[in-house]
C-alpha cells in the first residue's frame, strides 16, 4: 500500500521558531513522496472553520434560481461566481466527466457575494486572514528547501492587498446521488486533476471520498483527518522544483456501489496564485536539479488561461 500524505504538525514550529527545521522536514518528505500533506496543529481557529461550513451549507441551500444569478458567465474574464452540477470538468476534456458537483469561486481581491447570503462574506473574509497566515507559515518553512528568500514567495502570491485575482477561494457541496440514480458515463464527484495555482488548501467534511495519486501512478484515499488542512502542492511549485514536489493529481469518483453517495458531501478550497506577468520557471536551487527536466518559462496568464479554456463545459 503506497504512503498517502503525512499528517505534518505545525505547533512545534509555532511555539518556537528554532523547531523550524525538524517541521520543515516533515512537510518536504510529504510534498515529495505524494504532493500533499496534512496540516495540523495549524494554528486556525477550529470555530471558524465550523461557521465557514455552516455558511457554505446555508449559501447551497438558497433557492437555484438565486444562486443561478450570480452564474459564472466569463471564467477567463471573471472567475467569480456560481457553477451548476455538470457545468465545470476539471480534467481538461470537456465532455469527457460529468461532475456532480455545485460550486461558488470567488476571486479573493475582488471578491462577488450573492447579497442574499450576508454571513458568507463576513465569515469568508475572516477565513481569508487565517489563509493568509497559513500561507506565510508553509512558506517560512519552504524557503529553505526552496533555497530563496522568503520575500520571493511573498511577492509571488496574493497577500490581501494586493492584486492576485486568481487567488480563489472556493466552496463546494457534492449533492447526494439519491437510489436508482442512472448513472451518465464519467459520472463523478471531481474528476482527476492537478491544481493550477502555487499551493492549495482544503479542508473536507467527515464524509470522504477524495483520492490522491502517487507518483508511482497508485490512487490512494485522503480519508478525512480530524481538524486538519490538506495542503497540495499546485503546479507552480512543481515547476519550481523541478517535480521534486508533484502537483497531486486528486479526484473524488461516485460509484452506485459507495454508500459515501448517498451523503452530501462539503469541502472548501483555498488556491493561492500569483499575478498575471509573474513568469513560472524552474528555481535555480541545488536540491532540484534533474537536467532532464524542461519546462519553457510561461506567464502565470498563459497557463491559467490554457487550464479555464479546457475545463469549461461552456
Ligand atoms: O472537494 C475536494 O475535496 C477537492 C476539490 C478540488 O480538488 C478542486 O476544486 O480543485
Ligand atoms: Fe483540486
Amino acid at each position: 500500500m503506497a504512503a498517502g500524505p503525512r499528517i505534518v504538525d505545525l505547533s512545534p514550529f509555532l511555539a518556537d521558531d528554532s523547531n523550524l527545521e525538524i517541521v520543515a522536514a516533515e512537510l518536504d518528505q510529504s510534498f515529495h513522496e505524494i504532493g500533499a500533506a496534512y496540516l495540523v496543529g495549524h494554528g486556525v481557529d477550529l470555530n471558524l472553520v465550523d461557521k465557514v461550513f455552516q455558511t457554505t451549507k446555508d449559501f447551497f441551500k438558497l433557492p437555484k434560481e438565486i444562486k443561478k444569478k450570480y452564474a459564472k458567465a466569463n471564467a477567463r474574464g471573471d472567475f467569480n461566481g456560481y457553477q451548476d452540477i455538470g457545468e465545470e470538468s476539471l480534467d481538461n476534456e470537456p465532455g469527457s466527466s460529468f461532475e456532480m458537483k455545485e460550486c461558488y469561486d470567488l476571486e479573493v481581491p475582488n471578491p462577488v457575494f450573492p447579497e442574499e447570503a450576508p454571513e458568507f462574506e463576513t465569515t469568508s473574509r475572516e477565513f481569508w486572514d487565517a489563509m493568509d497566515n497559513l500561507t506565510k507559515i508553509i512558506y517560512k518553512l519552504l524557503k529553505g528547501i526552496l533555497k530563496v528568500d522568503e520575500e520571493f514567495l511573498i511577492d509571488s502570491s496574493y497577500f490581501s492587498g494586493d492584486a492576485s485575482e486568481h487567488t480563489i477561494f472556493r466552496v463546494l457541496k457534492y449533492p447526494r446521488v439519491p437510489e436508482g440514480y442512472v448513472f451518465e458515463k464519467g459520472t463523478v464527484r471531481c474528476a482527476e486533476h492537478f491544481d493550477w495555482e502555487i499551493i492549495t488548501f482544503i479542508i473536507q467534511d467527515s464524509v470522504g471520498g477524495l483520492d490522491m495519486k502517487t507518483p508511482d501512478g497508485q490512487w490512494i484515499q485522503a480519508s478525512p483527518v480530524p481538524n486538519s488542512i490538506i495542503c497540495l502542492v499546485g503546479e507552480i511549485l512543481e515547476v519550481w522544483t523541478k517535480g521534486y514536489y508533484p502537483a497531486v493529481p486528486h479526484r473524488i469518483p461516485l460509484t452506485e456501489d459507495d454508500e459515501r453517495r448517498k451523503q452530501d458531501r462539503y469541502s472548501v478550497a483555498y488556491f493561492v496564485a500569483p499575478n498575471d506577468d509573474f513568469v513560472v520557471k524552474p528555481l535555480e536551487g541545488s536540491r532540484f536539479n534533474k537536467t532532464d527536466y524542461s519546462f519553457t518559462p510561461k506567464t502565470y496568464k498563459a497557463m491559467y488561461e490554457d487550464h479555464v479554456a479546457k475545463s469549461r463545459a461552456y
